[in-house]
């Protein structure tokens, strides 16, 4: 697998090696030795999957203790995924990444421990499936507002109209008043 940079140094863009025959393809989906070698040490503890239809919008979530490092992948349909930094020592605080990710691309985003993160799904019966470097701890989760205006993330929501929300996601704070790392 091959780890790309993003516009945010510690956002990485993960390219599996896919090797195709007549029987289909194979893919190493997680390799620890490979993103050691990059200088990434990362401990899964936790694999989760949701399916949304086109439309819905997850996110952006983080646990401000038991902290998650994400490893996000979609192996049906396609969803714009995206991360935010929220170390406010950070030179990138504030700032976002998005990236596509989609079955078909079969790319990977390393969201790492300090960072939101959000997918707005753009194909009806999405799979996304991430690991996480740490447990789900509910009373830790908080959720940043989707569409602050300091943040400003562009969605590509022309073609899919408001996004469809939990009751959560739709009270996010905005970043000036959310709970964000040293
Ligand atoms: C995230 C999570 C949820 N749940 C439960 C709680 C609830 O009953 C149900 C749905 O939870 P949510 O509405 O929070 O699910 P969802 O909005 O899909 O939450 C996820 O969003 C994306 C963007 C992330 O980055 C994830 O870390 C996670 O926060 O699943 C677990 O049991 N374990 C988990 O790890």
């Amino acid at each position: 697998m091959k780890l790309v940079d993003t516009a945010l140094p510690e956002v990485k863009l993960v390219e599996p090696k896919v090797i195709g025959d007549c029987r289909g393809f194979f893919l190493e989906s997680w390799n620890a030795r490979e993103f050691a070698e990059a200088g990434l040490e990362v401990g899964f503890v936790q694999d989760n999957h949701s399916r949304s239809a086109k439309g819905v919008l997850r996110g952006l979530h983080y646990q401000v203790t038991q902290v998650q490092g994400k490893l996000i992948r979609v192996v049906a349909g396609r969803v714009f995924d995206v991360v935010v930094d929220l170390r406010r020592s950070s030179p990138g605080f504030g700032q976002w990444v998005g990236v596509e990710l989609s079955a078909q691309n079969m790319r990977m985003l390393w969201c790492p421990p300090g960072f939101a993160h959000g997918f707005l799904v753009l194909e009806d019966g999405t799979d996304v499936l991430y690991k996480c470097t740490d447990y789900y701890a509910p009373e830790h989760e908080r959720t940043l507002l989707w569409n602050d205006d300091d943040v400003g993330i562009e969605w590509p929501l022309a073609e899919i109209g408001g996004p469809v929300l939990s009751a959560k996601d739709a009270q996010g704070a905005r970043l000036c008043g959310a709970e964000v790392f040293p």
